[in-house]
C-alpha cells in the first residue's frame, strides 16, 4: 500500500507542477484536461493517506495547489454563469444549469447536504446563510429549487463581481428570484443579522487554509445564533490535496454532530455542528428541533443503502 501511496502522490506532484507553470487558470482545453486529471486522481478513498502527516514538501505543495484550485473553481464559475447570464432574454439560466462541467455533483452534494441537515432538525429552514457562494451559487439554487421550497436563502461573497453575475442568473426566475439575496462583504466583517439563520453553510473555498478557515469558524460562533446549525464542506484522503480539512478541533463552541465522508464522485465530505448555548430541542427563534441523544463515544455508521452504499458517516456525541 505504502507504495501505492507514494505513486499517485508523485501523480499528483506532476499535476502540480504542470498546473503552476500554466500562465493563466481560466478555461481551456489544457487546464479543464489537468485538472480533470487531478480530481480523477484524487478521487479514490480506498487508501490511508493522511496528508497531515506527509513531509513538509508535500505539505506546501498542497497548501499552494488548494490555492491554485480555488482560483481555477472561480474562474469556472464565472465563465459558465456568465455564458448562462448572456442567454436570449426569453431563456431562464436556471434551465440550463446543466451546462455547468459539475453541475450533478452539486445535484448529489445537495441532496445528501439536505438528507444530513434534515436529521439533525425536525423544523424546516426560514433562512439559510450561504457564506461564500460565488458567480454560480449552486449550492443555494440546488437546495431552493428541489429541497427547501420555503426557505430564503441570503448569498454572502466578498467579490462584487461574483455577485452580480449570480443575481442575473435568478433574476429570471419567479420563484428563485424573489428568495436568493446577495450580500457582497466578506463574512469577517458581517456581524449583525447572523443571528437570523437556522443554518449557516461555509462554502469549502472560504479559508484556504487552516488557520484562515479557523478564523472565518470562530467568526461565525461569535455571531451565529445559539442551536443554529453549522454546515461545513471539508475534504478527505487524497481529496484534502483540493480543499482544506475541518476536523472536530476547529469547531469550539459548536457540538459536532455528523461528518460525512462520500465515495463516489461528491468530493467534499460534509460536516454539520450546531452551536452550542441552544437548547437541543430548539433551533433559532425557538422552533423544534429533535433531540440529538448524547452518547459518550463516537459511533461510525456504514449506511448500506443504494444511494449511498458505501458512505461512511460518523456522529458524535455531546462533549461531556
Ligand atoms: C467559487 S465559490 C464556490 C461555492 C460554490 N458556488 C457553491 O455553491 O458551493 C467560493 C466563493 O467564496 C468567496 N469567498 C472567499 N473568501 C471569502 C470571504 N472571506 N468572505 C466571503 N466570501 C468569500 C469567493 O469570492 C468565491 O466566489
Amino acid at each position: 500500500m505504502a507504495c501505492q501511496n507514494n505513486l499517485v502522490v508523485k501523480q499528483i506532484i506532476d499535476l502540480y507542477d504542470q498546473i503552476s507553470k500554466l500562465e493563466c487558470l481560466k478555461p481551456s482545453k489544457n487546464v479543464d484536461t489537468l485538472f480533470g486529471q487531478l480530481v480523477s486522481t484524487c478521487l479514490p478513498t480506498d487508501t490511508n493517506i493522511d496528508v497531515t502527516k506527509m513531509s513538509d514538501e508535500v505539505k506546501d505543495m498542497r497548501s499552494n495547489l488548494i490555492k491554485l484550485c480555488g482560483e481555477a473553481e472561480g474562474y469556472l464559475e464565472q465563465h459558465f454563469s456568465t455564458i448562462l447570464g448572456s442567454l436570449p432574454g426569453d431563456q431562464n439560466p436556471l434551465d440550463h444549469l446543466n451546462i455547468f462541467p459539475y453541475y450533478n455533483n452539486y445535484l448529489k452534494l445537495g441532496k445528501l447536504e439536505f438528507d444530513l441537515l434534515s436529521q439533525h432538525s425536525s423544523h424546516v429552514p426560514n433562512k439559510i446563510a450561504f457564506v461564500g457562494s460565488g458567480p454560480m451559487p449552486l449550492t443555494s439554487i440546488v437546495l431552493a429549487k428541489f429541497h427547501l421550497p420555503n426557505t430564503t436563502f441570503h448569498n454572502f461573497d466578498i467579490d462584487a463581481h461574483a455577485n452580480i453575475l449570480a443575481s442575473s442568473l435568478v433574476s429570471r426566475d419567479p420563484d428563485l428570484s424573489k428568495r436568493m439575496i446577495f450580500h457582497t462583504t466578506d463574512v469577517l466583517n458581517a456581524t449583525e443579522g447572523l443571528d437570523q439563520y437556522d443554518v449557516v453553510f461555509l462554502a469549502a473555498l472560504v479559508g484556504m487554509d487552516k488557520e484562515a478557515k479557523v478564523k472565518a469558524i470562530e467568526h461565525l460562533e461569535k455571531h451565529m445564533a445559539p442551536g443554529a446549525t453549522l454546515m461545513l464542506r471539508s475534504a478527505h484522503a487524497l481529496r484534502a490535496f483540493l480543499y482544506p480539512i475541518v476536523d472536530s478541533t476547529d469547531l469550539k463552541g459548536f457540538q459536532l454532530l455528523t461528518i460525512y465522508h462520500p465515495t463516489d464522485d461528491v468530493v467534499n465530505s460534509v460536516v454539520i455542528a450546531r452551536k452550542l448555548g441552544g437548547s437541543t430541542t430548539t433551533g433559532v427563534n425557538g422552533t423544534r428541533g429533535c433531540m440529538f441523544m448524547p452518547c459518550n463515544c463516537s459511533k461510525v455508521h456504514a449506511i448500506m443503502n443504494n444511494r449511498c452504499k458505501k458512505m461512511m458517516i460518523e456522529e458524535f456525541s455531546a462533549i461531556e
